[in-house]
């Protein structure tokens, strides 16, 4: 499995947030975890990345638990294991769409420029692979961004609100390009949203309520 979440549970002094939660991902699986504002989506999304002290239970990457890495492995681990992409695009305005996508691969030494291209000509913007950030609509700022957190070819992909800044028409293209660019990786997809009609095809995590 690509992730394996065994009998998580957290609670902030005020708030118990989940008890007990269970679910794993294999390659090219998703899931959708919705839930009311406050019900603990970008806490669990936090946990699973290790960004977050576990309290109970345990985070599994491919069957370890990663609970006792040191922060430096967890940081290692995280740029090749993990993609993340959040309801703010937080590209790097003075680099262009292309050396966005190639960022992890500066910061590793490994640029592989074909593969920044070819993931932009996936998300329908290798024609924009020039401009910069402040060039791009909101909708292709965030596609830029799912092509950056797919470079690196990363085991799981978590999106928070991907799709929260986004109109309609955006946000569908959004999800969809996030669903098929993940199978056809075999990258593990976990999607908080509120967007729940965007989801109705996987399977899907409740929390709250
Ligand atoms: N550091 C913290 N200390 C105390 N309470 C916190 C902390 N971080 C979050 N919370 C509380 O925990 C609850 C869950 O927050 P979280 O951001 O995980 O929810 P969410 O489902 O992602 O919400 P939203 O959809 O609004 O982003 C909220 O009630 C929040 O106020």
């Amino acid at each position: 499995m690509v992730l394996d979440v065994v009998d998580l549970s957290y609670s902030y002094p005020e708030v118990r947030l989940f008890d007990r939660l269970t679910f794993s991902l294999g390659p090219g699986d998703a899931l959708a975890l919705l839930g009311p504002s406050g019900s603990g989506k970008t806490t669990l999304l936090h946990l699973v990345a290790g960004l977050l002290r576990i309290q109970g239970g345990e985070v599994r990457w491919e069957g370890r638990p990663i609970a006792p890495l040191s922060e430096e492995e967890l940081a290692r681990l995280r740029l090749s294991y993990l993609g993340l992409v959040f309801q703010h695009h937080y590209l790097l305005a003075e680099l262009t769409a292309l050396e966005n996508v190639l960022v992890t691969g500066y910061l590793a030494g490994d640029v592989d420029r074909e593969w920044g291209l070819e993931l932009l000509r996936k998300v329908g913007l290798e024609a924009r692979a020039h401009l910069l950030p402040k060039a791009l609509s909101g909708g292709e700022r965030q596609r830029v961004a799912l092509a950056r957190a797919l470079y690196k070819r990363p085991k799981l992909l978590l999106a928070d609100e991907p799709t929260g800044s986004l109109d309609a028409r955006n946000a569908e293209r959004m999800v969809e390009l996030m669903k098929s660019l993940c199978r056809d990786l075999g990258t593990a997809l976990l999607i908080a949203t509120h967007d729940e009609h965007l989801v109705t095809d996987l399977p899907e995590l409740r929390l709250g309520g």
